[in-house]
């Protein structure tokens, strides 16, 4: 039996970082998505197996050698239905059998995400021979939620194997779970983030797991129903940067200007409350959809410089603000920063032509664009049971 899961990645239209201060942000999902796939190994077969496929990585655990070293850490495994927060000695022991694994230096960065697979793995599945393979339609460290949508499917994919989730049998391709198990799958997912990241403030696996555009504030979601059709340009500038990194940075600025910061917190709480209630109210004759695409330019314009006084542009998205002002568009990055992302809003009567020439300027510098679907479906299930 095969099961498969996809997670959706996402943008963050207003409030990151401010968002791990408590401030509300808005995200979307995208079309683009992480896969995994999980099938059972026979009693013989003795490990645990990764395959990370886009990345020709593969990794390999023995069972025995796992239950050993962690069953001594942390009690009984597995309790898929009753979560429990990591314990620091848990997850240092399974970094410790993660670098057993030599990962090439050039991809040291995916210690943390192989870290999270084998914990979510044990804490859900306990020690059950198995392969899984894992590919990503998302480039990793680029703001686009690449962490969450690999936690995301991870979970989902363990939940339904370990039976705590279960699927219509009746459908058949893609099925969507239910509300009760979304949130499992959620929760489970938050801590796999918190191993990548440290300090996740839980927007991007929740956005992941429930699809849709979403506002978030101090762990809560509320959906929101768009008015309007949004088009985003998203340019990536292929800098890479880690989460993690940016988000501890955010936190040492605001020790050292508590006030200075919690005024830019709050002055971008209300730039994603004012953008969510535009994105909501209804379209009439006073308030077309071109004077509401002038006001959330404007509002991404203002995120923009208040991500600035965080610390957190670089110098290839200053180039694609710059280079996409000259068409009078509004750009502001998203997910973390620090090079990764910019979203530019591609207003409904922009013509092709602009757009063309907009994106041939962009992949000229070497960046890389890409016109995604938002808001759509969040985690899917599929299962076979061909062997
Ligand atoms: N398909 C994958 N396979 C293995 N590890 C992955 C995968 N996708 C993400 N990761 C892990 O997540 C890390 C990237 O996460 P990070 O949070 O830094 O960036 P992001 O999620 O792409 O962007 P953002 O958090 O700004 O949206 C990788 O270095 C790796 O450890
Ligand atoms: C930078 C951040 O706000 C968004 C990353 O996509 C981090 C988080 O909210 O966990
Ligand atoms: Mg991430």
């Amino acid at each position: 039996m095969e099961i498969r899961a996809r997670a959706p990645g996402k943008i963050i239209l207003a409030g990151e970082h401010a968002v791990v201060h408590g401030s509300t942000a808005v995200a979307a999902s995208i079309d683009l998505y992480s896969h995994v796939s999980l099938r059972f190994l026979g009693g013989d077969e003795g490990s645990i197996k990764l395959s990370l496929k886009d990345m020709n990585l593969e990794f390999s655990w023995d069972l025995r050698r796992l239950e050993n070293t962690l069953s001594e850490t942390d009690g009984q495994f597995p309790h898929p239905s009753s979560l429990r927060a990591y314990s620091l000695e848990f997850i240092q022991a399974v970094a410790s059998l993660v670098d057993e694994q030599s990962i090439p230096e050039a991809k040291i960065g995916l210690s943390a995400g192989v870290s999270a697979f084998l914990w979510l793995y044990i804490q859900i599945l306990g020690f059950k021979p198995s392969v899984v393979t894992v590919t990503s339609e998302l480039p990793l460290g680029s703001g686009l939620g690449s962490s969450a949508s690999f936690c995301v499917s991870l979970a989902a994919a363990f939940l339904v194997a370990s039976g705590s989730v279960t699927l219509d049998s009746r459908s058949a391709g893609w099925a969507a779970l239910g509300e009760g198990e979304l949130e499992l799958v959620n929760k489970w997912a938050f801590e796999g983030e918190k191993i990548i990241h440290g300090k996740p403030s839980g927007i991007d696996n929740t956005v992941s797991t429930f699809g849709n555009v979403i506002m978030f504030r101090s762990g809560e979601l509320t959906r929101i129903k768009s008015s309007m059709p949004i088009r985003m340009l998203v340019t990536n500038t292929k800098v890479g940067r880690n989460t993690k990194a940016l988000v501890a940075g955010v936190f040492e600025r605001s020790r050292r200007h508590p006030d200075a910061m919690a005024s830019v917190f709050s002055a971008v709480d209300s730039i994603s409350k004012e953008l969510s209630s535009i994105i909501q109210s209804p379209v009439h004759d006073d308030i077309s959809i071109t004077e509401k695409e002038g006001k959330i330019e404007e509002l991404m314009e203002m995120n923009q410089g208040l991500l600035q006084c965080m610390g957190v542009s670089h110098s290839s998205i200053e180039t694609v603000l710059r280079t996409t002002l000259r068409y009078k568009l509004a750009s502001k990055l998203t997910g973390a920063g620090g090079g990764g992302c910019v979203l530019t809003l591609l207003p409904a009567l922009l013509s092709n032509t602009v757009v063309d020439k907009v994106i041939a300027e962009l992949e000229s510098c070497g960046f890389q664009c890409i016109i995604a679907g938002i808001g759509g479906q969040g985690v899917e299930i599929s299962s076979s049971d061909h062997s």
